[in-house]
């Protein structure tokens, strides 16, 4: 069998070329205890400790970011970039928002050759990896309100400035929007950090944290501890994963008047329909894996048939992604040239020298790039095909009532099919950028998701767009003028009258702006930065699904299994849907169905025979 190795990479790859400064000055200065790790342990730890046996904290959740390149903050700490020439503000996000995407908007999205679920495994996968949360520890919760105070906390000096005459923020008297800074490392550890890192309280593996939990405690809290299965109750006749709190009450996350909000390992799992069904299918696969796994091993304790469905439902994820989802967001030719492609007949190789810990200018700039593709609507259909409700994504954020009622999931999932998804072009969607968060309460709500992106990479101290571009070894660029190739579909003139120099164009606004690479949805910036993540994350990983020689290496025989599976038959497995298409991106595709009675899953690889 080959072997896919580091070096097989033939284009621009920052791991090889080790052009990336590692900084490992957090776990030198500010991680006092040791962790013995024990090398023989076939699963992974919850919280992703132990994975890299020489630096067992590489990878685990509540870690620092790492920087490509250098950080750009104003006084070489924490306070936000400044103009290049002058040293006076960057524009403000929401002017540019306004004045170089939303011109563009269209009133409807652009359909797109591939439906819903190209946005939805995107959001589900950085949930897994990635979460860069806002400090809260400070009031007030809105940030907004401590303008015009003397002492404004520290995490709410970078609210977003809106004018009195916003197209859209002048109907609702809106003049501030409230950003709320990252948590930094630095702050959490007591520990003295310059420049200021943000802090990942996700795993950065594809180890489906989000799902069982990105700790120890909160892990347990989830599990059932019988039949190695997660809690579930029963709604409508129904299973389905917990709730944060019981039925009737009012309240989830942000929002007010809900009566159904979900317990999972990602506390960004009520976001919307999509992500909810993601969460709850996936919990559905793990229980119905513990379920078979115990036919076959009735001796098998509860943590045996947690550990085995857990390790099945993250390699089923990773092929999802590597397999099926890295190349159609990046173009396949792309995947094959760098080493990103999954393929049966070839190991991925483990590099422990491999830092897999998420870069800020993947985290905070280049993976949002996908934004573009969030939808404006959500449609339920019926078993024929019939349209029985139209939803505002925007507006069913941080609920789930609509999704309970019988046959509702199944409506839900025949619309993220059937109909087709946006088409990625620089612009987000228009609810998005100016109502998201709708319902929920005063201070949170109507936010907008492109300036919000715009400061985050302010926020953590990104370099500006060129500077990340120098990283990825494309041509300097030194003038307005040596963009007109690079922005090729963009009038330059209207990025000048934003911006005073081109040293001060934030990277996602330039990430977004390229046009997409051939066969893929992003620009050669993003694809650069995003193709850095996912190999870090997969080389960097021990416990990756296709490495061998490893404890929790899977059999050929189990491999082959996983192999076989794809996202519709998990989704036809978990849910009461009829028929899906064998090509779960494909809207509009009635000729490929799997016909769901007729999936079944065989788990013969996993039976140990107990007579020999
Ligand atoms: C309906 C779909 C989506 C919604 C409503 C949504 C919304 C959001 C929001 C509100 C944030 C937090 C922004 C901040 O405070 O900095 C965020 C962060 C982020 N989003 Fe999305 N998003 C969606 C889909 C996607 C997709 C498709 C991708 C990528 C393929 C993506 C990638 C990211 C990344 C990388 C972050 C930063 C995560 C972190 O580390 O905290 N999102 N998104
Ligand atoms: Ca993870």
């Amino acid at each position: 069998m080959s072997q896919l190795t580091a070096d097989s990479y033939d284009e621009v790859n920052l791991i090889k070329t080790r052009k990336v400064v590692i900084d490992n000055t957090f776990y030198v200065k500010c991680v006092p205890e040791q962790i013995t790790c024990n090398s023989s342990a076939k699963y992974r730890s919850m919280d992703g400790t132990c994975n890299n046996l020489q630096h067992p904290l590489w990878g685990a959740s509540f870690t620092p970011y790492i920087r490509l390149g250098k950080a750009y903050y104003e006084d070489g700490n924490f306070s936000m970039r400044v103009q290049f020439r002058d040293g006076k503000p960057l524009p403000s996000a929401r002017k540019l928002q306004v004045g170089i995407f939303r011109i563009q908007t269209f009133p409807i999205d652009i359909p797109d050759i591939r439906n819903y679920h190209i946005n939805q495994v995107g959001q589900y996968v950085t949930h897994d990896i990635s979460l860069m949360p806002s400090n809260f520890a400070v009031p007030p919760r809105d940030c907004c309100e401590a303008q015009g105070q003397k002492n404004i906390p520290l995490y709410c000096q970078a609210v977003i400035q809106v004018k009195a005459n916003d197209p859209s923020y002048s109907n609702i008297n809106k003049t501030c929007l409230p950003f709320r800074r990252a948590m930094t490392a630095a702050i959490d550890f007591n520990c003295s950090i310059v420049p200021q890192i943000p802090l990942n309280q996700q795993t950065v593996f594809v180890d489906a944290s989000q799902l069982y939990g990105p700790t120890p405690q909160k892990a347990a809290s989830l599990r059932s501890h019988q039949g190695g299965k997660l809690k579930t109750e029963e709604i409508n006749g129904e299973k389905f994963g917990i709730q944060v709190q019981r039925n009737g009450s009012k309240f989830c996350g942000g929002r007010n008047n809900v009566n159904y909000c979900f317990n999972r390992g990602d506390v960004r799992n009520n976001q919307h329909f999509g992500l909810i069904l993601y969460e709850e299918t996936f919990l559905r696969f793990h229980n119905l894996i513990t379920d078979l796994l115990i036919e076959l091993n009735p001796d098998w304790t509860d943590e045996i048939l947690y550990q085995e469905a857990r390790r099945f439902v993250i390699a089923f994820e990773e092929i999802i992604v590597y397999r099926d989802y890295l190349p159609i967001l990046l173009g396949k030719d792309y995947c094959d040239s760098v080493g990103l492609s999954l393929s049966k007949d070839k190991n991925t190789v483990y590099d422990p020298t491999i830092m897999p810990q998420l870069a800020v200018e993947f985290s905070a700039g280049c993976f949002r790039v996908p934004h573009n593709v969030i939808p404006s609507f959500y449609y339920f259909l019926d078993q024929n095909y019939n349209v029985t409700e139209t939803y505002k994504l925007n507006e069913f954020m941080g609920i789930a009532d609509q999704l309970m009622p019988i046959n509702k999931l199944e409506e839900l999932l025949r619309g993220m099919c059937y109909n087709q998804g946006r088409s990625p072009l620089p612009n987000y969607n228009f609810l998005i950028t100016s109502r998201m968060f709708h319902g929920w309460v005063s201070g949170v709500a109507d936010q907008d998701l492109a300036s919000i992106d715009i400061q985050r990479g302010r926020d953590v101290g990104l370099p500006p767009y060129i500077k990340v571009r120098e990283i990825c070894g494309f041509k300097n660029i030194t003038s307005f003028n040596d963009l007109v190739g690079t922005l090729a579909n963009f009038d330059i003139g209207l990025l000048k009258l934003f911006y005073d120099s081109v040293e001060d164009i934030d990277l996602v606004v330039g990430a977004l702006l390229e046009p997409n690479v051939e066969g893929g949805m992003v620009g050669e910036t993003a694809r650069c930065i995003i193709a850095d993540a996912f190999l870090r994350i997969r080389y960097g990983d021990r416990y990756f699904c296709d490495v061998p020689d490893q404890p929790g290496s899977f059999t050929q025989e189990q491999f082959d299994v996983l192999w076989s599976l794809d996202l519709s038959q998990l989704l036809c497995l978990t849910t009461n849907i009829d028929q899906l298409p064998i090509d779960v991106f494909k809207p509009l595709e009635v000729l490929d169905m799997y016909d769901c009675k007729s999936i079944k899953l065989n788990l013969g690889p996993w039976k140990v025979d107990n007579t020999g």
